[in-house]
């Protein structure tokens, strides 16, 4: 395991914001720590990267009990939490000239990070004229300069654009595909189920889930969401035919999707029976609702 917390805790005042949290983080995974806003992801992680002291419990990162090996831990740890330090009067190539300076590595590493997440063209810009997500790559490429074995990175995705998301997790993937480990934090089931190889859910501060994405999909299992004339007519149509009907309100239908083609099937079904469908469409499972199913099955 790269990241091992046991019975990890913590309190702000009487308020205690993280409990008995017992994360695993395997070598080389994309690891989605997912939780509400409040929930208690940026104090954990925080406690990870020492900038807060642990309350109670362990955290032991590549094997080593992070207390007594603070540096040599943290120096292989590359991280983004909240807005990355960015010099915005320099351009993103200076700001990663200032940091390869302090760390000692050379002009080729700051060029490679660049080209690494798509800077290159854009170099020699002032860092104050980058978009949201280019500001973000920078603050990524600035944890990555020293070529640590973890990354860890909170919300790093919070208000960018669809372009500027799927950016950011193509350059993850590329990432592990280097063999490093991500830990990347997000209140966004449908953006960490599209990287992730594990999965960690938080809600108040506890643990509610730890699994591979696949043990997560087997439980969030998408639904198809109909919109018809007559929900009614239509759900007994659909279980006549051996489908599942999961849910029923006045104007929507839900049925647990498997295919595609059972999408095409069920619209032939009722259309051939003269029920209007107004819409159809794959739907995932909010976190509202996953969090409901977690705490049923448990
Ligand atoms: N410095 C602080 N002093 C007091 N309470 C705090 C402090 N920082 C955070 N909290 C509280 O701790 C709880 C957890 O906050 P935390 O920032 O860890 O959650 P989060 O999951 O990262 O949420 P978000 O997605 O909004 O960043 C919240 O109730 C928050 O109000």
């Amino acid at each position: 395991m790269v990241i091992q917390t046991q019975g990890l805790s913590f309190s702000f005042g009487n308020q205690q914001v993280v409990k008995s949290l017992s994360l695993q983080v395997p070598a080389g995974s994309i690891y989605g720590f997912l939780g509400p806003n409040g929930a208690g992801k940026t104090t954990t992680i925080k406690m990870l990267l020492n900038l807060l002291q642990t309350g109670e419990g362990s955290i032991h990162i590549f094997g080593q009990e992070l207390q007594t090996n603070r540096i040599s831990i943290l120096s292989q740890i590359g991280s983004l939490i909240e807005q990355p330090a960015i010099y915005h009067h320099l351009t993103g190539k200076e700001n990663l000239m200032n940091r390869a300076l302090l760390l000692q590595v050379g002009e080729k590493r700051v060029d490679e990070m660049l080209n690494l997440v798509q800077l290159t063209g854009a170099a020699n810009k002032k860092a104050g004229q980058y978009s949201l997500g280019m500001k973000q790559r920078l603050g990524i490429a600035l944890a990555l300069l020293n070529d640590p074995k973890l990354l860890i990175l909170d919300e790093p995705t919070n208000g960018l654009d669809p372009n500027g998301i799927i950016e950011i997790r193509e350059l993850l993937m590329k990432l592990v595909g280097t063999g490093k480990t991500v830990f990347i934090s997000s209140h966004l089931l449908a953006e960490i189920e599209k990287m992730a190889t594990h999965v960690g859910i938080i809600n108040n501060g506890e643990l509610m889930f730890q699994g591979t994405i696949h043990d997560l999909q087997n439980i969030s299992q998408p639904l198809i969401n109909i919109e018809t004339d007559n929900t009614v007519d239509a759900a007994n149509l659909l279980k006549r035919h051996n489908f599942t009907v999961t849910d029923i309100n006045n104007d929507h239908l839900y049925v647990p999707f498997t295919s595609k083609q059972q999408v095409g099937e069920i619209n032939t079904l009722l259309v051939q029976n003269n029920v209007t469908v107004y819409s159809i469409s794959k739907q995932h499972k909010d976190l509202e609702k996953l969090f409901l199913d977690i705490t049923k099955s448990n």
